[in-house]
């Protein structure tokens, strides 16, 4: 069984389009969601919130999010293979968890810490997900991060559209990781 540090670093982004059509076990996306909604959370706001697409529900979600596209692009801007890489977004992937934020009532608590909260059961899903051999991909592309999408989802002005967790199975899951800036350069020591 892998160690939590090895787990930790492992953990790749895998694009959909090297998923290979293989499923998830639904009581397997259950397990994720349950450590997803261990994080931690200030006041115990829990504001993370997920939509779950799967079965033949994936294909209709992403027709769903290329139709989006369509309807909010203008008719210049719009470009035939953004809607047709949406649309097909689906083929080799398992199950799509659309995540958001739901801002809570209590005003003491600012937005930046529902996100924070959010993006940490993101993270439990990410890590959940590594341990079980999954591949995701967090993606904000597309529609995502638009107000089209968060009028889909019916969410309310301070809600946030978080990503789309594009889950399923790729062959290989493990290629080495790789950072741009040196840990030094983010941190700063005083002792
Ligand atoms: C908030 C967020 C949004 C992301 N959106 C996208 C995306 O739209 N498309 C994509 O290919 N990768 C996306 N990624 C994945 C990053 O590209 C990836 O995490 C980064 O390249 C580092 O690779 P690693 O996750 O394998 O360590 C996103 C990651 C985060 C945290």
């Amino acid at each position: 069984m892998a160690t939590l540090t090895q787990i930790i670093e492992n953990r790749r982004s895998i694009k959909p389009a090297v998923m290979n059509g293989q499923k998830i076990e639904d009581n397997v996306i259950r397990e994720l969601l349950q450590l997803a909604d261990w994080a931690p959370t200030h006041a115990k706001t829990e504001p993370w919130r997920f939509v779950v697409y799967a079965g033949e529900a994936v294909a209709r979600f992403c027709a769903d999010h290329a139709n989006l596209y369509k309807e909010n692009t203008p008719a210049e801007r719009f470009n035939q293979g953004t809607f047709d890489n949406l649309t097909n977004m689906g083929n080799n992937l398992s199950h799509i968890v659309a995540v958001y934020m739901k801002r809570g009532a209590n005003p003491n608590i600012p937005v930046i810490e529902e996100l924070a909260a959010t993006s940490c059961a993101v993270q439990n899903i990410l890590l959940g997900a590594e341990a079980n051999g999954i591949a995701v991909l967090w993606s904000t592309g597309g529609m995502t991060l638009k107000p089209a999408m968060k009028q889909y989802f019916q969410l309310e002005e301070e809600d946030a559209v978080l990503g789309l967790l594009y889950m399923g199975y790729a062959a290989d899951s493990s290629k080495p990781g790789a950072r741009n800036t040196p840990l030094e350069q983010k941190v700063q020591w005083h002792s």
